[in-house]
């Protein structure tokens, strides 16, 4: 995924968050990598990078791979603006995110239904996006992604977080179909962003 490390300057203070969340498999980083590609020139569409407890070259999510004491210490360290666990790794978003929002960027995030609540109490403007796919679809990419063991897969597969609370700016996209309707449909939500 192409994400974009540097704070970007001299922008309007109208910026705002966009936590992309859904099931393993639904498509999450493949659209989010769909609508990188289409705004890559766009200095104010941010793809926040991730530390995860996961080494660097798993899969093909462009995050920053640290062990468990490097990421206890950064948090303790303040490093994260939200922080979370699921399927036994820690994940974090670095502060400089919630710094672009604040200089008027639109921050895209790979967050966690499961952790939620902590986005909504850390970005004063923020949008949740929900990608979906059909369970049997969800299933065979899994298997097909090949990141996971099939019993990790299965975990995944099973793992139901509570729904986001009533209220909430969200959004569905499904992605059951092929990849460039829902990276069209998540372009123009961010292209709405942007106005
Ligand atoms: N619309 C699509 N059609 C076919 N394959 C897809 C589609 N979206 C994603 N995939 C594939 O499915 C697998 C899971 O997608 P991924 O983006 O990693 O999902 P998530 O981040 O939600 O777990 C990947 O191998 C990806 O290439
Ligand atoms: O609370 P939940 O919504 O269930 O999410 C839990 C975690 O699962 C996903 O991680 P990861 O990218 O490692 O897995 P995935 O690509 O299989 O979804 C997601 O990005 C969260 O970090």
């Amino acid at each position: 995924m192409l994400t974009v490390d540097a704070q970007p300057a001299g922008l309007a203070e109208d910026g705002m968050a966009i936590v992309v969340v859904g099931p393993s498999g639904a498509g999450k980083d493949s659209v989010m990598d769909y609508a990188a590609r289409h705004f890559a020139e766009n200095a104010r569409i941010v793809f926040a990078r991730r530390v995860i407890t996961r080494p660097a070259d798993a899969g093909s999510e462009a995050h920053i791979g640290v062990d468990a004491a490097t990421f206890s210490r950064m948090k303790q360290e303040g490093a994260f603006c939200v922080s979370w666990e699921a399927h036994g790794l820690c994940y974090g978003i670095r502060r400089e995110m919630l710094d672009a929002v604040g200089q008027g960027a639109v921050v895209i995030v790979n967050g966690s239904r499961q952790a939620l609540p902590d986005f909504v109490s850390t970005f004063p403007r923020l949008k949740i996006v929900t990608i979906t796919a059909h369970a049997e679809v969800r299933a065979e990419r899994l298997a097909k992604r090949g990141r996971e063991g099939a019993g990790a897969i299965a975990a995944r597969l099973d793992r139901q977080p509570r729904p986001p609370a009533a209220g909430l700016d969200t959004v569905t996209i499904d992605n059951s179909g092929p990849l460039d309707v829902a990276g069209t449909a998540f372009v123009s939500l961010l292209t709405s962003a942007l106005n």
